[in-house]
């Protein structure tokens, strides 16, 4: 069960968390504080989801602050950095805390600015079983951080993030019942778009510059 439909929400609004942690080795700074078309990457995040998802939670490797923009920000609840799934973990305790309710939690990542409008709504119409994972993919590929996540994997998940050397959000995915929603490109006057672009070096958010100018002020 998703947190109460409101007037500004024609879907379930599922809690909602960013992913925000990690070390950004590649862009070699934050990747949450980057400015892209004049707003940081996370006000740009929090400005996306902020029409499809109903309360929104930040979460860094360590909770040293206690907001980011009005949003709460939880720390992983496994320590020693141990990647994206450590978020997805942090992401359920917090959830199945806060909003006892809700049987899932979206998660999307901070590096990828331009993901679907219709993100949310999607993943929820897919699912058949309140037991799956619903997950997005676009162009042939999966993007494994985008997916609405059973709050009830938690105790497995953290099993898993604990003992399993690679820790890939795909195997431990492979592991329980999923169902995976195809995303299209987008048409531009720059040619055809993949809206999961997705920004891990320096080159990639000056391509995120030029594709914003493509697709208009908001980025589509
Ligand atoms: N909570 C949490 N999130 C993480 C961690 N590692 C990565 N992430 C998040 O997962 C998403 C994808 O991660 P990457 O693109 O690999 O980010 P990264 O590890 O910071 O960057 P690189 O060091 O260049 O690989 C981003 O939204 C990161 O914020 C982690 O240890 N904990
Ligand atoms: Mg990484």
């Amino acid at each position: 069960m998703p947190q109460a439909e409101t007037e500004e929400h024609t879907h379930p609004a599922w809690p909602a968390v960013i992913l925000a942690g990690g070390l950004s080795r590649r862009m070699g700074r934050p990747k949450p504080a980057l400015h892209l078309g004049g707003q940081t990457m996370l006000a740009r995040i929090i400005g996306r989801l902020e029409p499809q998802a109903g309360h929104i939670a930040v979460n860094l490797n360590g909770a040293g602050q206690a907001t980011i923009d009005g949003n709460p920000v939880i720390g992983d609840t496994v320590p020693g950095f141990l990647g994206p799934l450590a978020g997805v973990l942090a992401a359920m305790r917090h959830v199945a805390a806060t909003t006892p309710a809700a049987t899932h939690v979206l998660v999307v990542p901070t590096d990828t600015p331009f993901f679907p409008q219709d993100l949310s709504q999607r993943l929820t119409e897919a699912m058949t079983t309140r037991d799956q994972i619903a997950v997005a993919s676009s162009g042939g590929a999966l993007h494994p951080l985008f997916a609405l996540w059973p709050v009830s994997l938690a105790d497995d998940l953290e099993q898993w993030v604990t003992t399993d050397p690679k820790r890939r959000v795909r195997a431990f995915i492979e592991r329980h019942p999923s169902v995976t929603v195809d995303f299209p490109m987008a048409d531009t006057a720059g040619g055809s778009f993949d809206p999961f672009f997705n920004i891990n070096t320096p080159d990639d958010l000056l391509q995120a510059e030029e594709w914003l100018r493509v697709l208009g002020e908001n980025g589509g």
